[in-house]
């Protein structure tokens, strides 16, 4: 079985690959491109990216950066970047990182084959890689190798979750305020403490949000912001908008996000987003079936009982012709290792087909059991190993 048959989006890259706009409606977002995107006269707005990606997850609690810790065997940030490169209007991604992690983010580019990238050198605050990042866009840099953008937009590299939807929309707008970000409801009321560490006020929930990423702004209209702060709100400030708003008096737009915004902080939220990336791959896959061509109703059935087990959306069989020999099925050991290194798992399983009908869908139903269960698990202790239904 392998995850990500066609169907899936984006460069064809190893690993696991996150299918392409999921619910976003593909015919608005057409629309919404072509609105973002044109203006009078018809030429396409530059947009790019600045991720910030320097960050050493002190939160998370284990000795590698968040951004770098794997999800299935692939990092964080490999996520993130995908994410982007599919999003075709977005011209330059640039990521700032320590120089200590600088080889590890080029060995990642190269592995997941990621396109449109600039690194740059991290800061010691987010704010200060966030404007390291501006700075490499900025056409007044000596070293600028990249053309400055008409909009930028900021994302954590570690909210692998964002949809082009939301990119769109936070563009558009920051095209006509200046400046756009993602919220999101409170799930816990804010308040704020007294002096001796009691209760001094709480916010009322409902009349506030989180703010989230993505953010998008003019280029000059963050840039001056930057150029402008002080050293505290570069040392001290979690917020893009506030600097826009303070130095540059504008007020961004507010744009509802999708509950798949958050920020992988904690270690909850690596397992949290395992789960998601293995529910998102294991909604496509690809069974090939050893199958004689008389036979080609058994894979009709075993799809029907497979959409019960997988709520599939995607199901391509390939029937190949029947295997002569047992050391064929051997091969299977020796391939699975080979597709182990672009992160594809292989399994084998056996499935007998009674004439009997009720004896056949029980097979049956025990094969989409199995398939079902190392698709969701990804367990790859059982590659290249033969089960039997
Ligand atoms: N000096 C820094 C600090 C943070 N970041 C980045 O900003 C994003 C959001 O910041 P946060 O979640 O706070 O990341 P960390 O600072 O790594 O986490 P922690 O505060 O737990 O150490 C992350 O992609 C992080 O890599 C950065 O580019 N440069
Ligand atoms: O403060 P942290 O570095 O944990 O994360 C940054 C977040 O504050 C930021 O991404 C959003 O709140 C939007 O500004």
């Amino acid at each position: 079985m392998e995850p990500g048959p066609p169907g899936s989006f984006g460069p064809a890259e190893p690993g696991p690959c996150l299918s392409g706009q999921r619910g976003a409606d593909h015919a608005a977002s057409a629309s919404l491109q072509s609105a973002a995107r044109t203006e009078p006269g018809g030429h396409s707005l530059a947009v790019a990216a600045v991720l910030p990606a320097g960050g050493c997850g002190e939160r998370m609690g284990v000795p590698t950066p968040k951004q770098f810790c794997p999800i299935l065997e692939r990092p964080l940030i490999s996520y993130t970047l995908q994410a982007l490169e599919r999003v075709y209007w977005i011209k330059d991604i640039v990521v700032a990182v320590t120089g200590e992690n600088m080889e590890i983010m080029k060995s990642i580019i190269q592995k997941y084959q990621h396109k449109r990238i600039s690194l740059v050198e991290a800061g010691v605050t987010r704010h200060r890689s966030i404007f390291s990042g501006l700075k490499a866009l900025a056409e007044d840099q000596l070293n600028s190798k990249l053309s400055k953008p008409e909009v930028v937009i900021i994302h954590d590299a570690v909210r692998p979750f964002v949809e082009e939807d939301v990119l769109l929309k936070v563009v558009t707008a920051a095209k006509e305020h200046g400046a756009a970000g993602a919220i999101r409801p409170l799930v816990s009321t804010v308040i704020s403490p007294s002096a001796d560490g009691c209760l001094d006020h709480s916010l009322e929930r409902a009349r506030h949000r989180a703010s989230e990423m993505p953010q998008a702004f003019l280029f000059d209209v963050i840039y001056e912001a930057y150029q402008q702060c002080t050293d505290y709100d570069l040392e001290f400030g979690t917020e893009c908008l506030q600097l826009a708003l303070k130095y540059c008096r504008t007020k961004a737009k507010l744009v509802e996000g999708s509950p798949d915004l958050w920020k992988v902080t904690y270690k909850r939220d690596l397992y949290a987003a395992e789960s998601i990336i293995k529910e998102i791959i294991s909604q496509e896959i690809c069974v090939v079936m050893d199958s004689k061509e008389d036979n080609k109703h058994v894979g009709h059935l075993l799809e029907e009982v497979l959409k019960s087990e997988l709520n599939v959306h995607f199901l391509d069989f390939k029937l190949v012709p029947p295997s002569q020999k047992m050391e064929n099925l051997m091969q299977i050991k020796e391939f699975s290792k080979k597709v182990k290194e672009r992160n594809i798992l292989l399994y084998g399983l056996l499935i007998s087909y009674p004439q009997d009908e009720q004896k056949l869908q029980e097979s049956l139903r025990q094969g989409a059991i199995i398939i079902a269960s190392l698709v969701k698990e990804r367990n790859s202790g059982l590659i290249g190993q033969l089960l039997i239904a």
